[in-house]
């Protein structure tokens, strides 16, 4: 459990951004979005700048200040200080049109058990009021239209979870907000929500936002990705940005490791010792072979020599660090 390092006054560098797209509209813009707790931060200084029509993985580990900037976005918390806009309108508290513009899906769903999916989206219906096709239309974007009229009760929780997101889809919203939708999901229902995202982005052009703790969730269906930690974005961009930031690195072991370091720095390479025996370089400047005749050429034995390539995982987790800012940069 990482706790959000709200209390910490220390300035933080920027986070890494990518280039912002030009020609993409944002669904959700957020400027120095901020809201405290008597505890520490929940969020702090967010920038966030979601592309529509995008998929937009919102990472971060438990307690990272997910479900208070989905709070945030949806005015179900006030923001201590900071903007929100969605699809470029200001989120208005008084006249709320801009959340019409959103469903969501906030914590567990609330569901009548006793009644069928499809009574209970006739239920959300009239509230809404919206055409009674609209109930065929999300039932069939969620996969749900043949158990459409069994009990609720009789459900898979990943069948409730895709009603709960039906209920969402109703009132035809631009934007989709999902917190943890995949959470208690077995794997079949993990592929069911994914599939079904991927078409409602494709085929409906809705923007969906999605959190998450897992990356390996996130990084089959996403386009975009936010890495959150302590209630600070620690990277934002494309997905492939961010895979772009995994680079192979030689794991090496010599007979004199410290003056193997000295000698590597002095000619530029990026090298820093794992263990007193071990040393670690990025593969930026040289090749693996040139690091090993280098040495060799200086009188350093090389025991062993390996590349390795950190995986997107690995860096997830290195970005969800203390120390990391330093490493994305
Ligand atoms: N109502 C609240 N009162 C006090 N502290 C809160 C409240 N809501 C959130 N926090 C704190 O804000 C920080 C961010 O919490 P948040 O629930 O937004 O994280 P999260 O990323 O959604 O985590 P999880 O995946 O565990 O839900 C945490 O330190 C949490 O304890």
């Amino acid at each position: 459990m990482v706790a959000a390092g709200g209390d910490s006054d220390t300035a933080s560098p920027a986070p890494p951004l990518a280039a912002p797209d030009p020609i993409m509209p944002l669904a959700i813009r957020t400027r120095r979005l901020t809201r405290q707790f008597p505890g520490g931060f929940g969020v702090r200084d967010l920038d966030l700048n979601v592309p529509a029509g995008s998929i937009y993985g919102f990472l971060g580990p438990n307690g990272a200040g997910k479900t208070t900037t989905i709070r945030l976005l949806l005015d179900l918390l006030r923001p201590d200080s900071g903007e929100i806009a969605l699809f470029d309108q200001p989120l208005d508290r008084k006249t709320r049109t801009t959340l019409g513009l959103v469903g969501a899906l906030v914590e567990s769903p609330s569901l009548y058990l006793h009644l069928s999916g499809r009574e209970n989206l006739d239920i959300t219906r009239r509230l809404l009021d919206v055409p009674k096709a609209r109930i065929e239309q999300t039932l069939e974007r969620v996969g749900l239209r043949e158990a459409a009229d069994r009990r609720v009760r009789d459900y898979s929780l990943g069948m409730r979870q895709r009603l709960a997101i039906a209920l969402a889809l109703l009132g035809q919203p631009k934007l989709l907000i999902l917190d943890e939708p995949s959470n208690g999901l077995d794997p079949a229902g993990i592929l069911d929500m994914r599939q079904m995202l991927r078409r409602l982005v494709d085929e409906d052009g809705l923007t969906v936002f999605v959190s998450s703790h897992l990356l390996s969730e996130i990084e089959l269906i996403a386009s975009h990705v936010g890495v959150l930690h302590g209630g600070r974005l620690r990277f934002e961009g494309r997905l492939e940005d961010l895979r772009s930031r995994v680079k192979p690195r030689l794991i090496l072991r010599c007979d004199s490791p410290l003056r193997a370091l000295e000698f590597l720095l002095a000619h530029g390479e990026d090298a820093s010792l794992t263990d007193p025996q071990t040393l670690q370089v990025q593969l930026t400047v040289r090749t693996g072979g040139e690091i090993n005749h280098l040495l060799v050429t200086h009188g350093i034995t090389v025991t062993h020599l390996a590349r390795e390539t950190v995986s997107l995982e690995s860096l997830f987790f290195d970005l969800t660090l203390d120390s990391a800012l330093e490493h994305a940069a």
